[in-house]
């Protein structure tokens, strides 16, 4: 079945749809990776948006169980040049098309990719709809509704009730959820951590009353100001306990020191953007997947920026000043990879050995 996309400035590209065959809105953002549409797909930062692939031939080694990011899809539709129906790994048990079928997601294939990630580099990202053509009906844009895409996402991709990720280990680390990948969790389970992951609108209290070593703000969806309510909790976590921020999680303890955040004109969405460390000189290749950014010639005394984004400058990372407390934009879990910052995880465990006065000890 032939179907299009239609981006809100009224251009329309025909292509040929795979997955669930129906309607899907949001903003059109494109990723750059060769690989890691598995993870892109399950990653909840992405709810509200149609993911638009650079790399020409997506699905070519499957969908398999080991590499989901989350219990499903999340976006609204997954746009690509070329999807291949005939997968070629050890470990796939499903095709990309099934895939999204299964989760309801639409796809559109045959699409020239290239282009739409000219308009998107130019305009910035913009809203679209896939629509199925029904016996070639004209499309109406003018009839096409574009409603807001960055609201509300994180309540609905947040765990609706605390639950333990691993229930021993020398410290024990309180992730909070606003749309966390599986392998953030899973990077503080490998260092021998005891987990519990808690709804992103947890008070305090309750935080407190689990007697966390150290606090670890997840990724998610949207734009952060529309998380402005938790930014007081996040403050007096930062205050009290060692704690480490990750892209979405990142945004929010910038926020919640007094620096800004704002819409980038089309983000970074790829598998190899260079960030630099500030205090060593050194590059990390980095996965990146982020729409918004801490703005720069705002940060408030009590902020230190400590990465940058080679490419373009932005802010990739802060530290609180005289706190155990810091947060990247970009993703040191790594999946799919690059494994450059993998490292960062083991100072959030460095700062909470030091809170309790003992030596790092990894469990075994
Ligand atoms: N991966 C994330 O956490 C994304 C953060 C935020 N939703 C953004 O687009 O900038």
């Amino acid at each position: 079945m032939k179907g299009r996309l239609v981006l809100e400035n009224g251009q329309i590209f025909t292509g040929t749809m795979i997955g669930r065959l129906t309607r899907g809105f949001g903003e059109v953002v494109f990723h750059t990776g060769m690989t890691g549409y598995q993870e892109i797909l399950t990653d909840p930062s992405y709810a509200g948006q149609i993911v638009v692939m650079t790399y020409p031939l997506i699905g070519n080694y499957g969908i398999n169980p080991e590499d989901f990011e989350s219990r499903k899809a999340w976006l609204s539709g997954f746009v690509t040049a070329e999807a291949c129906d005939e997968p070629s790994h050890w470990q796939s048990n499903q095709t990309l098309s099934d895939y999204l079928a299964e989760q309801g997601v639409v796809g559109l294939t045959g699409v020239d990719t290239r282009t739409i990630v000219r308009i998107i580099r130019d305009k910035g990202a913009m809203k679209g709809w896939i629509l199925p053509d029904v016996e070639n009906e004209p499309i109406q844009v003018g009839q096409l509704e574009f409603p807001e895409t960055m609201k509300g996402h994180v309540d609905h991709v947040t765990t609706p009730a605390m639950y333990p990720a691993s229930t021993n280990g020398n410290y024990h680390v309180v992730v909070v959820d606003f749309g966390v990948k599986s392998n953030i969790v899973q990077s503080v389970v490998n260092l021998g951590c005891k987990v519990t992951v808690v709804p992103a609108r947890t008070s305090f209290e309750t935080i407190q009353s689990l007697n966390p070593d150290g606090i670890l703000l997840s990724n998610g969806p949207g734009d952060p100001m529309d998380c402005a309510d938790v930014l007081p909790t996040i403050r007096k976590l930062a205050e009290t306990y060692p704690l480490m921020g990750i892209c979405l999680g990142h945004q929010l303890l910038s926020l919640a020191f007094g620096a800004k955040t704002g819409k980038m004109l089309f983000g970074h969405r790829g598998s190899n953007h260079p960030v630099k460390e500030l205090a060593s000189g050194r590059i990390w290749i980095t996965s990146q997947n982020h729409g918004y950014a801490v703005l720069d010639g705002q940060i408030p005394d009590e902020l230190e920026v400590t990465h940058i984004n080679v490419n373009d400058g932005t802010i990739e990372g802060v530290r609180v000043k005289g706190l155990p407390v810091f947060s990247v934009q970009f993703h040191p879990e790594a999946c799919p990879g690059p494994r450059d910052s993998e490292l960062l995880f083991e100072t959030f465990m460095q700062h909470m050995a030091e809170r309790e006065g003992r030596h790092l000890v990894y469990a075994t």
